[in-house]
């Protein structure tokens, strides 16, 4: 009997083994099993498949078993042949980036003991005590040093036990582990516990009204709550710390904190939702008939419609039936103010997966969800939980370019992902968007999905008022500034005046992109990458956004050496540095990739803002996702123009999005927000579509052109890059493959050619690209074609070194 094997590499589809007579009959699809791969490395590998057909090699044997039960479902092993199928990449690769890494063990994985480990841990076997005793000596161990302390071949079981009780732990994940976190609550202090006590406490601050109302609203959430956290106490009666602080020092209060997982919210009451409005009822109504007719919605709401309430009244209904949700998001929007809604209402019910979380704690929700109980919160990532009832899932911000992943393969949009995975559990989904993409819509229009829209803001709230302003505009001194106009500098004053905060957009994270001579004209580039050097002030450096090269600015110019280097561009360091000279008392902070690094940075940044610490937020496509803030009077779009030239295909689409969606965080609350655009083309039809509101228009006109220059989705798109070190060896391997697909694709290849950024890490690159017609049967064939090509090119002397990358739906 035979095994095939998914390893983690991406050299084959799986590896074929033979069973060891005493394993027959005890494998399964799905388990986990020790392999040896090459001399001197062993994989847990996965079981995809058993049989009996001998392979034309001599097969090594299993080694060792590591799950009595499969780690993975037959959906899951499904999915994984899908998306290696669809995206043309390995099961390797798909194992790689599906199964958190505490569950993928190889030989070189680095175990220490755990910090909780003590001598009391008992009913350790032999084996395990050895492997204990050997990590109280030496730290830290790899799994073959282990394999030779236990002088045995097949080491793996007796890890993966350690591992499960948490007696070990693989060494990558021991920053931060058991930093738990924490939240200020308010309690009676120990003076006032019975109830006589505290009815004198309403005594002691009689004579300040704020303070009755503080005890008073105490009292009665307090009958809801388990707990009472300091800042919901504020927020309900308007008081302030101090004021609490004041009925600390009377004795009748304690502030005390209190540590929450971060991964759920630590069995804490849900809280009543609020009634549903006229037009989400609606909404739900009509998704409902959707639903019965097994159709995907796409919901498109606009910016501050309630989108979200709509899903968690879908949410709450599958939970209560004992059902799982699936609720993905962009990372970026996941640390924020959703989470904290989500799980106000569906409490402990629903975990929150993303990129933050350490492996010990991806493990645990790993195997909560296994159990169908528990229910997800989190980005593209999160589809590759065990889900086993799944009923619902719902992709927010569907039109969001970040669920695409673009390197390394699998090359998958999380969207497109997740329609499979509903598809395949029979459960409902629900994309929405107040900016939904081209794909989207398209698949509303020819009946494929329902479609459901709500047009007013929650509350009646008016859409913000937008206005353009001409990026030549001069003061009344006639004075022009590269990116401040005197409309936007006014409108902030006014804004802060009124006691608003105000957001910036610019899509450019440093401090300037360009630093050059401006005798010779030489511009400082990145050693690795064809790109220039960003400057960063703060850090005085520059650095390659495309491959992270840091590099100090060279005083004088390295090609001439003339004394004066100069800086280009705009980037939101310079703009936040330079808000200090027109608006001094202005608390400005930057959100962008540099300032939110950390691991709570964003989560911190965020909080700042939403409790007024902060008046102005600058930031990146960062700011524009979700956020929902109530006194944001005035957003600024500091470069239309900067949007609209991206050398993409979606650039408008893109464009319109990005300052629609940032445009929606002005005034979701009370006042009428305001929106300036800074442009020198305030006449394109995209700024126009924005200012208006107009997305049906917009949409049109995009489908038109889309369809009329047989771009995606009217057309199906493969992008095929080469990759070499030396550009001969690049371009010739790309004019060899172009020229045999071409042979079969005629004009529906189109290249070789170099890409905007034509060396990135070292690596010179050629891409190619085939646009075909979309049936299903055209995609079948043209894989086919580029693989046996690949193949082609890997035997053809000199270049078995070409790296070929293809990225299906490359957008
Ligand atoms: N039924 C309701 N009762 C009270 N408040 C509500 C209700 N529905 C929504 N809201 C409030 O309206 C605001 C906007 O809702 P939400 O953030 O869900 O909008 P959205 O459609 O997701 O917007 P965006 O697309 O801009 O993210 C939120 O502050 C939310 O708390
Ligand atoms: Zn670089």
């Amino acid at each position: 009997m035979y095994a095939d094997v998914i390893l983690p590499l991406s050299l084959a589809q799986t590896y074929t083994y033979s069973v060891p007579e005493e394993y027959v009959g005890q494998l399964q699809e799905g388990q986990r099993v020790e392999v040896q791969f090459s001399k001197n490395k062993h994989y847990a590998g996965i079981i995809r498949r058993l049989h009996g057909k001998a392979p034309g090699f001599k097969t090594k044997p299993i080694l060792s078993v590591i799950d009595v039960e499969p780690l993975l479902t037959a959906r899951q092993l499904k999915l994984w042949d899908w998306l290696a199928e669809y995206y043309g990449c390995t099961l390797g690769e798909v194992m790689t980036a599906g199964l958190p890494s505490h569950l993928k063990m190889a030989s070189e994985t680095i175990i220490t003991l755990g910090p909780l480990f003590s001598d009391e841990v008992t009913e350790l076997s032999e084996d395990e005590y050895l492997v204990v005793e050997a990590l109280t000596l030496q730290a830290e161990l790899s799994l073959k040093d282990i394999r030779d302390i236990l002088q045995r071949k097949t080491v793996y079981p007796v890890i993966r036990n350690l591992l499960d009780r948490h007696v070990v732990f693989p060494k990558e994940e021991f920053t931060d582990r058991y930093k738990a976190l924490s939240v200020k609550c308010v309690r009676f202090g120990p003076d006032f516990q019975t109830e006589a006590q505290q009815a004198s406490a309403f005594d002691l601050v009689s004579r300040s009204e704020r303070q009755t109302a503080v005890l008073l609203e105490y009292v009665q959430y307090h009958r809801t709550q388990p707990y009472v956290r300091r800042t919901d106490l504020c927020k309900r009666t308007g008081a302030s710390t101090g004021d609490l602080r004041a009925m600390v020092k009377k004795g009748i209060f304690e502030f005390y904190d209190r540590e929450v997982s971060r991964l759920s919210t630590d069995g804490e009451a849900a809280a009543d939702v609020k009634p549903l409005s006229a037009q989400q009822e609606r909404a739900l109504a009509e998704i409902r008939q959707h639903q019965a007719d097994g159709k995907p919605t796409l919901l498109h709401g606009v910016t501050s419609s309630g989108k979200t309430r709509v899903y968690v009244e879908l949410m709450q209904e599958a939970i209560a039936a004992g059902k799982q949700v699936l609720y993905l998001l962009p990372e970026i929007a996941l640390t924020g103010q959703i989470i904290k809604r989500l799980q106000h209402v569906l409490g402990d019910k629903i975990m929150v997966y993303h990129s933050r979380l350490n492996d010990m704690e991806r493990v645990e929700i790993w195997k909560a969800v296994q159990t169908g109980k528990t229910s997800v919160v989190g980005p593209r990532s999160a589809l590759f939980l065990p889900f086993t009832t799944l009923d619902l899932v719902v992709v927010d911000e569907e039109h969001d370019p970040s669920y695409k992943q673009h390197d390394p393969n699998p090359r998958y949009n999380g969207r497109d992902v997740a329609m499979y995975l509903a598809q395949q559990h029979g459960a409902s989904a629900i994309l929405g968007s107040a900016t939904p993409s081209l794909e989207s819509w398209e698949n509303a229009r020819s009946g494929k999905y329902g479609l459901v829209t709500m047009t007013e803001r929650h509350g009646g709230t008016a859409l913000p008022e937008i206005v353009i302003a001409n990026s030549r505009e001069t003061n009344e001194k006639g004075i022009h500034h590269p990116f401040f106009t005197p409309t936007l500098l006014t409108a902030l004053r006014e804004t802060l005046e009124r006691g608003e905060q105000a957001i910036l957009f610019q899509n450019r994270r440093g401090f300037a992109p360009v630093y050059f001579c401006p005798t010779c004209e030489y511009t400082v580039e990145c050693v690795n990458c064809d790109v220039s050097l960003t400057y960063h002030k703060y850090q005085h450096r520059l650095r390659c956004h495309c491959c992270g090269y840091v590099a100090t600015p060279p005083e004088l110019c390295p090609a001439c050496g003339e004394p004066q280097m100069k800086l280009s561009g705009t980037g939101t360091e310079k703009i936040e540095d330079e808000l200090k000279i027109f608006l001094p008392e202005a608390r400005v902070a930057r959100m962008d990739l540099d300032t939110t690094r950390g691991k709570n940075a964003l989560g911190k940044l965020l909080d700042q803002f939403e409790v007024g610490e902060l008046d102005i937020l600058v930031g990146t496509q960062m700011v524009t996702k979700g956020l929902d803030f109530e006194r944001v009077g005035l957003v600024g779009v500091i470069s239309a123009d900067q949007l609209l030239r991206f050398p993409d295909f979606r650039a408008d689409e893109r464009a319109f999005q990005l300052m629609t969606q940032v445009a929606g965080r002005a005034g979701r609350r009370g006042r009428r927000g305001q929106v300036i655009i800074q442009a020198h083309e305030g006449s394109h039809p995209v700024i126009t579509d924005v200012v208006s509101g107009d997305y049906a228009n917009f949409i049109e006109r995009e489908a038109g052109n889309r369809q009329q220059h047989a771009f995606p989705p009217y057309r199906r798109m493969i992008r095929l890059q080469l990759r070499h070190t030396k550009r001969a060896t690049a371009e010739d391997a790309a004019r060899l493959l172009a020229k045999w697909l071409a042979h079969s694709l005629g004009d529906q290849l189109e290249g070789p050619f170099e890409p905007s950024v034509a060396r990135l890490r070292t690596y010179y690159l050629q891409d190619m690209v085939v646009r075909f017609p979309p049936a299903a049967t055209q995609m079948k064939r043209v894989k086919t074609l580029i693989q046996r090509c690949i193949d082609k090119l890997a035997q053809t002397k000199g270049m078995s070194g070409v790296r070929v990358v293809v990225d299906v739906d490359p957008y």
